[in-house]
């Protein structure tokens, strides 16, 4: 069997709520967010009344805050989240930038068995975003993982995903990784997973989260431990072109690290690697981005392409 796919509507509310009760399991929406002032606020308000005031099928709303500069923090806080700053979560552990440190720290402070992840950068979305996303983990026991996907106003074909998504993504998936080649939206960042299997893989700190739950899952499980369903429609902000070379950059840290390439071959590399070089001309853990803006004058991204071990180790 490959990959599952469903609709948002194939699961009546009432049905979840009972198969909620049934299996006796808790869910846990998680909000990782920096600097989202601007819309995180509706994200966790909308789901509250929705989902936790009005039915119980979500047992709390936590937002992370990632190293946020504007008033996220107290925007999700007053709009009914508990809010943890990511930097604060198991100050033992150390901190990294990033939104996959973010969610991988929430695992220490949220006890749900089914956790639900939603960005706060969106502004056309809707709270059956959650329903859709944990049908196939509350009916179907061998999901282990599930993915949104959606349309995307104003874009060029129906299901066409993100700059990023066409062209790193789907290619990678093309190449190396053909098991997830039915994934509509691979980068989603809308999913979810059963706490002990998100708990137990190794979590890149930056954008490449999903591509690598996505490579492990198929990998130890198979396809038919991911289930995909369609969520309508969804809007989010949309990055520079040069931002996301740094997203693409650990997308394909992550992608090239689960082929067996950690660093490039000697030939490729010039210089011989150094003690504490990893011949991608940074530290370990980081990569060198040349950019160039204007003529010849670069500018050099250091990108965080670090992952964290399996959480389960320190729970
Ligand atoms: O250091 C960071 C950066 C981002 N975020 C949050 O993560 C979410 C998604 O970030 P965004 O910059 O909006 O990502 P996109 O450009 O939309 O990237 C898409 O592709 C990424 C790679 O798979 C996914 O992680 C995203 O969820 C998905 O929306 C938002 O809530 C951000 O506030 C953090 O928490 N920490
Ligand atoms: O999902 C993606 O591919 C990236 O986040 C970029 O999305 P965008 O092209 O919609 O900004």
């Amino acid at each position: 069997m490959g990959i599952r796919a469903g609709h948002w509507d194939d699961w009546a509310l009432e049905g979840l709520l009972g198969q909620k009760v049934e299996t006796g399991q808790r869910v846990s929406l998680v909000v990782p967010a920096r600097n989202e002032a601007a819309t995180v606020g509706a994200v966790v308000s909308r789901v509250r009344e929705a989902l936790m005031d009005t039915v119980s099928l979500v047992d709390e709303v936590v937002v992370i805050d990632s190293d946020s500069d504007d008033d996220t923090y107290a925007v999700a806080e007053s709009a009914g989240a508990r809010v943890h700053r990511s930097a604060e979560i198991r100050p033992d552990l150390g901190t990294h930038p990033g939104k996959g440190e973010a969610m991988w720290k929430s695992l220490f402070v949220t006890s749900g068995d089914l956790v639900v992840f939603m960005d706060a950068d969106l502004h056309d979305w809707d709270t059956h975003f959650v329903p859709g996303l944990l049908g196939p983990l509350l009916h179907h026991p061998e999901v282990q993982l599930v993915k949104g996907f959606y349309d995307r106003p104003g874009a060029e074909g129906p299901l066409e995903g993100g700059r990023v998504t066409e062209l790193v993504a789907r290619p990678l998936i093309a190449l190396l990784f053909p098991s997830l080649a039915e994934l509509v939206q691979p980068l989603a960042g809308e999913w979810a997973v059963r706490r002990t299997w998100f708990a137990g893989l190794s979590v890149p700190t930056g954008y490449a989260v999903e591509l690598a739950a996505l490579v492990d899952t198929v990998r130890a499980a198979g396809p038919s431990a991911i289930a995909q369903v369609d969520l309508g429609v969804r809007a989010h902000r949309h990055q520079a072109l040069r931002d996301l070379g740094g997203m693409a950059t650990q997308i394909l840290a992550a992608a090239l690290r689960r082929s067996g390439v950690s660093a490039p071959h000697p030939e490729w590399s010039g210089d011989a690697a150094s003690d504490d070089q990893n011949g991608w001309g940074a530290a370990d853990g980081e990569a060198v981005l040349r950019q160039y803006l204007r003529g010849l004058e670069p500018v050099e991204r250091v990108v965080p392409t670090l992952e964290r071990p399996a959480a389960e180790a320190y729970l």
